[in-house]
């Protein structure tokens, strides 16, 4: 063997034994990567959904501006089926339509499928410290907060202060009028929002400082400017932190004084102050800002439309009115005249009437995820698509409401479709019923937005004849929550013994 300078024989025949163990190791840990690889992320070997693009996507522009999204998939759907992307300048947006391919959806991991980067702008409305500033584990926490907060056994002491604001309100109308409900309602439900959720100290004395500037907040964070570039030095984002300060400090005084004077309130506020992470922290002061103002968000106008909403459906339908008013001599026969939270639970047939009208009318007309890891759906017809890692997926929410082989005659209010011996959305499947979403982030407000609705409703149709003078409302779709378009305007004559 020839030797090489400064080697010996021995040297060579170790160097080629290192040489050939690293060679197996180094093999060996690039395989396993690259097993680890594809079990993370599977090569597709499914066909992936029918794509929409090119000239197509103005006729979907088109319909979607002028009949809106429902109509829009309606057309899609019928050509494509229930799985497609639309492709618009490399944005890959994939529908899901129909309760068959919508478990992954709802239901994944936060790590393969989540609401992604979608809902950065609302960081700089309530704070870095809250929801979307935060990792998923904190995030996770602090959704855990507001669900003790709005549980049932919480939600039972809201149902007096609701009953009493109601009551108030409704004291102050004439014997008749005409009113606007959609501007009644809103302004009531500020007021029921004010005292269940923010407190005694911003219901009593700063209620309208409060409320102005939650809506400077929450008008200019949501300009399209502040959603696309939440930091850019824009007028709208100045007067957006500039609200924000406002409450922080605002709020930042409430939560000390409490705090100093051990004074305990029944509110959602109070619940959230009273918070504990798994590891014994509590929340700051900041934390309790942002996840109240976070919280006020999500529910004010959707609740503001849902009411609405449900005022038009009723006196729109003189059965239905019929009978749900029916329901309320009855519960009054048992309750007397004072509304609690039992016989709240009671009203089914008004609890119906709500949920058929968020069938036809919901406020969130679909939601969105982004996908980080492929996955498969398979369609009602069998045809099995792999959804890729980066797209955006939708689920309808009112095309998926309307689908006539779950909901029988979609477009006829009827709320017996809900009832014993019917319940078509059990029928249907998990997930026929997504007016609130479902799975994993299901509205949390649901059974606190029902029982607000029915306070209101119940009360209206126990002490007022009520007639939608206006045509019945087309839906309002600039607005994000959907609500009805322009005024709604009812005429009420207080009935003789309220
Ligand atoms: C009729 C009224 C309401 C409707 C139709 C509604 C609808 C929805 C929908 C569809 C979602 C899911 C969004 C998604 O999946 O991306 C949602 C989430 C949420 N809602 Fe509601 N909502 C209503 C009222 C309320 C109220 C009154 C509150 C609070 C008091 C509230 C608090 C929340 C919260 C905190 C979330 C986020 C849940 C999470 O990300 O895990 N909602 N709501």
């Amino acid at each position: 063997m020839t030797k090489l300078p400064g080697y010996s024989s021995m040297d060579l025949t170790n160097s080629a034994v290192w040489f050939a163990i690293a060679l197996v190791f180094i093999t060996a840990v690039i395989t396993k990567i690259a097993r680890g690889r594809t079990v993370a992320d599977p090569v597709c070997n499914k066909s992936p959904p029918p794509v929409v693009s090119g000239g197509s996507l103005i006729w979907i522009l088109h319909t979607f501006l002028t009949k809106g999204m429902r109509a829009m998939i309606h057309e899609q759907y019928t050509q494509l089926g229930s799985v497609f992307t639309i492709s618009f300048f490399g944005w890959k947006v994939t529908f899901l339509a129909g309760p068959e391919v919508l478990g992954h959806f709802h239901q994944g991991l936060e790590s393969e499928i989540s609401l992604g980067d979608m809902l950065q702008f609302t960081v700089p409305m309530f704070g870095k410290e809250v929801i979307y500033g935060v990792d998923i584990a904190t995030r996770c926490e602090q959704i855990r907060f507001y669900k003790n907060a709005l549980q049932p056994p919480k939600l039972r002491s809201h149902a007096d202060p609701m009953v009493q604001e109601v009551e108030d309100y409704f004291s102050k109308w004439d014997k008749q009028g005409t009113i606007d409900l959609k501007w009644e309602l809103a302004q009531l439900l500020m007021l029921i929002s004010s005292r269940c959720l923010l407190g005694r100290e911003v219901r009593e004395k700063m209620f309208k400082e409060v409320y102005t500037l939650f809506h400077e907040l929450s008008d200019n964070g949501l300009r399209l400017t502040s959603v696309l570039f939440p930091y850019a030095p824009t007028l709208a984002n100045y007067r957006r932190d500039r609200a924000h300060a406002k409450l922080s400090e605002m709020f930042t005084k409430i939560v000390r004084s409490r705090k100093s004077s051990n004074r305990v309130e029944r509110d959602v506020l109070q619940s959230l102050i009273d918070s504990k992470y798994k590891d014994n922290r509590p929340t700051t002061e900041a934390e309790v800002i942002g996840l109240i103002l976070n919280l006020m968000f999500a529910g004010m106008h959707t609740s503001s439309a849902a009411s609405t909403w449900t005022g038009v459906c009723l006196l729109s339908h003189e059965r239905c009115l019929r009978v749900v008013v029916e329901e309320q001599k009855q519960i009054v026969q048992k309750y007397g005249d004072h509304m609690d939270y039992n016989a709240l639970m009671e009203m089914d047939t008004l609890h119906r009437c709500i949920k058929e009208t968020l069938r036809m009318h919901p406020p969130t007309p679909a939601t969105f995820r982004k996908v980080h890891k492929s996955f498969t759906v398979r369609t009602r017809e069998g045809y099995e698509y792999e959804i890729p890692r980066g797209h955006t997926v939708a689920s309808p929410i009112h095309f998926n409401s309307n689908i006539p082989y779950i909901y029988k005659n979609p477009d006829v209010y009827d709320p017996d479709r809900f009832g014993p011996g019917r319940e078509e959305d059990r029928v249907g499947g998990k997930f026929s019923y997504t007016a609130f979403s479902g799975g994993r982030h299901a509205c949390i407000g649901e059974a606190y937005a029902y029982m607000q609705i029915k306070v209101i409703w119940s009360h209206l149709l126990r002490n007022f004849e009520l007639k939608l003078v206006s045509p019945f409302p087309e839906t309002d779709r600039s607005k994000l929550a959907l609500e009805p378009k322009g005024k709604v305007m009812v005429h009420y004559k207080r009935l003789a013994d309220a």
